[in-house]
């Protein structure tokens, strides 16, 4: 099922990830003290627009919910970033769209979401701080009916076959799942070429000391000394692997990790549904579990936000009860 929908989405993040790896080797990693985040914004807006335009010309019926709007850019002072933004959309099609189609495009990725009809979710470059340092980002696509996600494509241009490897020229993993039918992984090197799709399986381990767990590497996204303590609690003793974006989902999806424990600082705040629709599916369907920090579902049907949902356990399925018991007594449950 989905057939065109999975080569499409597969196919249009193989072409993000060209752009982004464009922008990236452009940025210089000494100016990042200058904190200039331009790269990263003119590559996240480049990513949505052209998979917006493509999402309009093959699926026109499809909302799209995206992370970006346009209003920046149409401001009078943004005319260098937006002049930027369409020369990478224009140079990843065959054709020249105006500034204002690019702009429409990047718009059409502010619909609300919600429980009823079929809707695309895009992080254009999840993971922007890991995007800036060259390390772990994801391009994250996936496709929502009815409130159930039924398609997710994790594009992560610069990971390694293994985490314990260094990122290198022929990193790059594409991963790709739907609803009932498992979750595959293909290579998605630099060279612009897509791998055979193999299927991919969590960890069977339900041994908490030998397994691995990943966690944010940004202490304003994960508070690192809860989940320390929640790993201790389920005697899961092993360093945590930190890495950027829903690479974090990839690793736990191949079997590399067994747990990915997200716990925001910010109790108020409220997850974003492009920053684990894909992931989801792609643990889920790899025989994983994923849950908020109480053992809910994540419910995608409440619009941009995770409303009902605070915190995410990703396990291994084996594992999930434990973490989750584990979460309930350091958070007093
Ligand atoms: N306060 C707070 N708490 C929790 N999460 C937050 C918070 N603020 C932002 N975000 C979201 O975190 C997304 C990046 O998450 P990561 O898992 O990549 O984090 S990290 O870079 O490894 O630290 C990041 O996604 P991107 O903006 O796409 O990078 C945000 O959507
Ligand atoms: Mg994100």
């Amino acid at each position: 099922m989905l057939e065109s929908e999975k080569e499409f989405a597969l196919s249009a993040v193989q072409a993000a990830a060209a752009i982004c790896r464009r922008v990236q080797s452009g940025i210089a990693l000494d100016s990042l003290d200058k904190k200039d985040r331009s790269p990263v914004t003119v590559a996240d807006f480049a990513v949505q627009a052209l998979i917006s335009g493509l999402l309009a010309e093959q699926f026109p019926d499809d909302a799209l919910v995206g992370e970006e709007g346009a209003d920046q850019l149409r401001e009078a002072s943004a005319e260098e970033l937006r002049n930027r933004v369409v020369t990478e959309v224009q140079s990843a099609r065959d054709d020249d769209p105006t500034s204002e189609t690019v702009l429409d495009w990047i718009d059409r990725g502010q619909a609300a979401g919600g429980a009823q009809g079929r809707f695309w979710v895009l992080d254009p470059i999840d993971g922007t701080k890991g995007f800036l340092r060259k390390e772990q980002y994801a391009i994250a696509l996936a496709l929502i009916e009815n409130g159930q996600v039924q398609l997710g494509v994790l594009g992560c241009p610069n990971l390694p076959e293994s985490m314990d490897e260094a990122t290198g020229p022929d990193a790059g993993y594409a991963f790709v799942a739907v609803k009932g039918e498992g979750s595959q992984a293909a290579k998605m090197p630099a060279d612009g070429t897509l791998g055979e799709l193999s299927p991919i399986a969590v960890s069977t381990s339900d041994d908490p000391a030998s397994a691995r767990r990943c966690e944010s590497v940004e202490s304003g996204h994960a508070s690192h000394d809860e989940m320390a303590q929640i790993a201790e609690k389920a005697q899961m003793t092993g360093e945590p692997v930190r890495l950027d974006s829903q690479a974090k989902y990839a690793t736990v999806a191949r079997g590399e990790s067994v747990a990915y424990i997200r716990l925001s600082p910010d109790a108020s705040y409220t997850e974003k549904i492009w920053d684990h629709a894909a992931g989801e599916i792609v643990v889920t369907e790899a025989g994983g579990v994923v849950t908020d920090l109480i053992g809910k579902p994540l419910d995608f049907t409440q619009g941009r936000g995770l409303v009902n949902n605070r915190g995410i356990i990703a396990t291994n399925a084996a594992l999930h009860e434990r973490v989750v018991r584990a979460t309930a007594e350091v958070l007093g449950f």
